[in-house]
């Protein structure tokens, strides 16, 4: 740390290691909101459930392209929100659950320590579910699994545990056992206490933390009967057959600590929370592009994860969210961009929560930072203060989908390719270039069809320039080199554009189907042709 810094290394340090910083990554309708709202409400940041996400005509956050949100009826906002629990800062990093808007819960989960892995209780592992977990799995973050809507009827909790083991591969090691089935809910017990029963009783209405009352065992079978021992016979077995807790191999994605409850009505939310500060790793020293790590006592530098416009509906603005990795930020403290070397001053800095805004002046490793109309930031960018960092550059996900855009009036060229270029920079869809169309009518290249309509509705709204898009016959995109530039653009493919240009000018070759890519391969097998980051499983 520099010497004039308003925090020493010491203090930065212990900062860090009071920080959770995560994510709730899920299928949509699993309960995402829900429980962040729960958690919240445990860790009493807001006074009602319903504050954050504004669901349901409570007060939120809206837009104009959340009008998009709410037509669909699912969330594609990110927030991020920050509360405290047992002295410790817990930053809850918040995910649209859409498989369309995946790209953005791909970043998110770059920004993040641990992820919290929701499951419904009656659905079990859900597509969604399993990408989502197989990208934390490629990014080296813990997974807490929590097993949701046992107020329901369900599954069985050892054969949730089986599915676990044998389609994600990963061990379950459950902290908390439910006591009766899915649908008849009585309380848990914890695995390190199986003597006490934790009684719940639900408050009608489910706005409120249901009410817990502890009881020994022997009061257990007198008021449960049948179903306390059962529920002990059952945590035995889930426990016998795995390798029991082990710190370590839950930090290198071995096993997963398993816990069972009810977003809705509360219930084993504040055992969750609590193993968020227990189990989760703090703020550690990150990998930089070079191979070196950037201790978190070192003075400042962040990743930026997540661009969102229009978050305030009365001012066309635009935030980027950044993870604070080393140092302490200041409001108002000049950073540099790793990738121009250009500094910014941060004057409008802020943490979001939902829909306030609170005016951030101090951030630790582990915090969110937006900055506000910081037009020259894009996802991946690193920013410092002092000796200099840049971590890589954020995995880019396969894109299935291409379309070409084309302005609807081309005497609204300028706008479109404002338009364009800051949905590139917001990470929205990826835009390429291909030689062949030239500028006037890029390539976007989506992981969902459904960024395509966000698309369409904000360069219409918000950047005058209304679009038609036209789809192209793609679904494959493969990296390759200046070398195999000049073969792909040689080579007359019948289905495939020889070569687009993404604008971190990697050169991508995109294919109609697998059965042309290999025919390419097989006549031109010294190409190279890197896959991205597939998200299929
Ligand atoms: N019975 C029961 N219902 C729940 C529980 N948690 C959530 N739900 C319900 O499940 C539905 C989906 O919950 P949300 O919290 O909106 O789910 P989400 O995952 O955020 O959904 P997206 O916004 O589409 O990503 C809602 O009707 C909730 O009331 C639970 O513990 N028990």
């Amino acid at each position: 740390m520099s010497t004039d810094s308003p925090a020493t290394a010491a203090q930065v340090l212990q900062e860090a290691s009071r920080r959770r910083t995560f994510a709730v990554i899920s299928h949509p309708d699993a309960g995402k909101s829900t429980l962040t709202e729960a958690l919240a409400l445990h860790a009493q940041a807001i006074t009602s459930a319903g504050a954050v996400h504004g669901k349901g005509g409570r007060k939120g956050v809206t837009s104009d392209w959340m009008e998009l949100e709410k037509d669909r009826g699912i969330s594609v906002t990110s927030a991020a929100l920050q509360f405290g629990h047992r002295d410790h800062v817990m930053n809850l990093v918040d995910t649209p659950g859409h498989a369309d808007f995946s790209e953005d819960t791909y970043r998110v989960l770059s920004a993040v320590d641990c992820a919290i892995m929701l499951v419904d209780a009656a659905k079990g592992l859900e597509e969604q579910t399993r990408k989502l977990f197989s990208v934390c799995r490629h990014r080296g973050v813990p997974v807490i699994t929590f097993i949701n809507k046992w107020d329901r009827r369900g599954r069985e909790a050892l054969e949730l545990l089986d599915d676990i083991q044998n389609i994600l591969e990963i061990t379950p090691v459950p902290q908390v056992w439910p006591v009766g089935n899915a649908g008849n809910f009585r309380g848990l017990v914890e695995a390190a206490d199986t003597e006490q029963f934790l009684k719940y009783t639900r408050v009608p209405g489910g706005t409120h933390e249901a009410e817990e009352e502890a009881m020994d065992a022997a009061a257990a079978e007198a008021v449960e009967g049948e179903l306390w021992p059962t529920a002990l016979e059952e945590l035995e077995l889930a426990l016998d057959s795995g390798p029991g807790w082990d710190p370590q191999a839950f930090r290198e994605g071995k096993i997963t600590p398993v816990f069972f409850g009810s977003a809705l009505t509360n219930i084993g939310v504040r055992l969750l929370l609590d193993a968020v500060v227990d189990l989760a790793p703090s703020p550690d020293a990150r990998e930089m592009a070079n191979g070196d790590h950037r201790p978190v006592e070192e003075e400042f530098a962040g990743i930026v994860f997540k661009i969102q416009a229009n978050m305030d509906p009365a001012h066309r603005d635009r935030i980027a969210f950044i993870r604070v990795c080393s140092g302490v930020f200041e409001r108002g403290m000049n950073v540099t961009r790793a990738a121009s070397g250009r500094s910014l001053t941060t004057k409008y800095a802020h943490t979001v929560f939902g829909a306030e805004r609170t005016v951030a002046d101090i951030c630790y490793p582990g915090d969110v930072v937006g900055l506000i109309n910081a037009t020259a930031l894009r996802v991946g960018d690193t920013l410092y203060v002092g000796k200099k960092a840049e971590f890589p550059p954020l995995p880019a996900f396969a894109p299935e989908h291409f379309a070409v855009a084309r302005p609807k009036d081309i005497s609204r060229s300028k706008q479109f390719r404002k338009g364009i270029s800051q949905l590139d920079e917001e990470g929205v869809v990826q835009v390429l270039t291909s030689d062949r169309r030239g500028d006037q009518a890029p390539v976007l290249a989506a992981v969902g069809p459904m960024q395509f309509d966000v698309v369409l509705h904000r360069m219409e709204h918000e950047f005058s320039s209304p679009i038609v898009l036209e789809r192209l016959p793609y679904s494959l995109a493969r990296v390759t080199d200046a070398a195999g530039a000049d073969v792909l653009n040689k080579a007359r493919l019948v289905t495939g554009e020889p070569l687009t240009r993404r604008s971190d000018n990697a050169l991508l070759a995109l294919f109609g189907d697998k059965w042309q890519l290999n025919s390419f391969v097989r006549g031109n097998p010294d190409v190279k042709l890197e896959t991205l980051i597939a998200t299929a499983d």
